[in-house]
């Protein structure tokens, strides 16, 4: 485990992006982190390990997210990541890489919203006693992946949960007429997505049985409210080294 130093250097990987902006706003303002170094598209990763960056945040695409980690797991500096396209493929191969550098340590959020982390423990801890669930993610049109790294985390630790308990499949007779009307499917449990302008970060977890319904609604209204999470996991990778998925294991410290 390495030393937690008194100031923690920190690169952002995706500086210029909505995210990235913002954790750059959130990093300078606290008293404890030194932002030293600023990346996006085109500009070297190389600049952040010449700058002495002891954890990146990376927040840019799925596209580029498996290099960047790649990069800063070999030079054994600590990610927090934020970016979404973690499959289960994705996350062994991170294992494989952390296997060779002991020291490091990586922690991989599919939401840093405290409101998104308790909204999907309320969802896995109702998921044994209703005969339904779907999930419907709601964004903002720019952006790139469909569905949401949240939304797959949430089906999974929902399908996980009917599993433990041994629920029956849902019911379910419809028929698609039309390819995706039913939106698609993440370890048996149904995910829609929508885009539109003006929403930010939205979820509901639908659940239902005999005669009841119960909603579970997480509203992220600005980025804002991904820096606590974003800055707790600044603060706690460098004490963790391996893989930590979410911040769930952190809350409970
Ligand atoms: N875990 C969480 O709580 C949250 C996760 N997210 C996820 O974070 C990611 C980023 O979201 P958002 O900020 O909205 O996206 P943006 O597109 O606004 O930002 C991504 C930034 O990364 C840049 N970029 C692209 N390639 C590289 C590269 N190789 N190295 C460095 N920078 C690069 C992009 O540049 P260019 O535009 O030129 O390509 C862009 O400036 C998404 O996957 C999103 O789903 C978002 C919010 C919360
Ligand atoms: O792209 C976004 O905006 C967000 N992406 C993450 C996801 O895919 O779940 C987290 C949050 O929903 C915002």
């Amino acid at each position: 485990m390495t030393d937690v130093p008194e100031t923690i250097r920190v690169g952002v990987l995706g500086a210029r992006g909505r995210m990235g902006l913002e954790v750059c706003k959130a990093v300078d303002a606290a008293e404890d982190l030194a932002l030293v170094s600023m990346i996006d598209q085109g500009e070297e990763l190389f600049q952040a390990s010449d700058a002495g960056a002891q954890v990146l945040v990376d927040f840019t695409n799925p596209d580029v997210v498996m290099d960047n980690l790649r990069w800063a797991v070999d030079q054994g500096i600590s990610v927090v990541v934020g970016t979404s396209g973690f499959t289960e493929d994705r996350l062994e191969q991170v294992r494989g890489w952390l296997a060779a550098k002991p020291g490091a340590g990586v922690l991989i959020a599919p939401n840093f919203g405290i409101g998104a982390i308790l909204m999907m423990q309320f969802a896995a801890r109702a998921a044994r006693y209703f005969d339904s669930v779907e999930i419907i993610e709601q964004h903002h049109p720019r952006k790139l992946d469909a569905p949401s790294g949240t939304s797959m985390h949430t089906a999974k630790v929902i399908a996980a949960a009917r599993a433990a308990a041994g629920c029956p499949p849902m019911p379910d007779a419809t028929k698609e007429e039309m390819a995706g009307a039913r939106g698609t499917e993440i370890d048996g449990v149904r995910v829609h997505s929508i885009r539109a302008a003006g929403l930010v970060a939205h979820q509901e977890v639908l659940f239902g049985t005999s005669g009841e319904t119960l909603t579970i609604r997480h509203d992220s209204l600005d980025r804002s409210s991904f820096m606590p999470g974003v800055l707790l996991a600044v603060r706690h990778v460098l004490r963790r080294p391996g893989l930590t998925i979410g911040l769930d294991p952190l809350l409970e410290d």
